[in-house]
């Protein structure tokens, strides 16, 4: 291996680079803290200057917070199944794909890959849209255990509990961006 196959880290941006960036870069940089939905950071461009990356993470969840059920959903259905046909075929986002790993979902045996699948089917069946948790949260067995758990709710606690979950993997993100000791 070359010095150059190591994909060099992000260097942290102080609070005080972010609040002076263009709305462009702005969304070229954030536009998938929150996956595939730039509209996001588009959004929460308004809300500068922001004090640190707490406050840039409360912006985030006001957000989605104030989105109608339909809204939320629509978050959700913007996220890739775990484990599922894009993770095998190498076709997540580079965040995805980390947080997947992270979790031990690319090493499930051939028995937890059919589970995995026979539960997020049934999931998107039921609520009409994927099943999402904070993978960097859990290991793959509490995923495996949530999912069934999951299962069992309304449709209306599934998108805000998915919601949750979606603002915590924001968070993770933002931190991976953002440095968290500046303030501004
Ligand atoms: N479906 C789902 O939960 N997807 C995600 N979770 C996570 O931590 N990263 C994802 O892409």
């Amino acid at each position: 291996m070359t010095k150059h196959d190591k994909k060099p880290r992000m260097s942290l941006k102080p609070i005080s680079v972010v609040n002076s960036m263009s709305y462009e870069d702005f969304i070229s940089l954030f536009g998938n803290v929150i996956e595939h939905c730039s509209l996001c950071a588009a959004a929460v461009w308004r809300d500068r200057p922001f004090s640190d990356v707490n406050s840039l993470h409360k912006s985030f969840c006001q957000f989605t917070d104030q989105l109608p059920i339909g809204g939320k959903e629509g978050i959700l259905r913007l996220h890739p199944d775990l484990a599922g046909r894009l993770a095998m075929s190498g076709g997540l986002t580079n965040e995805s794909t980390k947080e997947q790993q992270s979790a031990g979902l690319n090493t499930l045996t051939d028995q937890e890959k059919k589970t995995m699948h026979h539960l997020n089917q049934q999931y998107k069946q039921k609520f009409g849209f994927p099943f999402v948790i904070c993978a960097r949260e859990n290991k793959k067995e509490a995923i495996l255990t949530g999912l069934e758990r999951r299962l069992n709710n309304s449709g209306e606690t599934e998108a805000v509990t998915g919601v949750e979950e979606v603002k915590k993997i924001c968070r993770l993100r933002l931190l991976d961006i953002v440095d968290s000791s500046s303030k501004l």
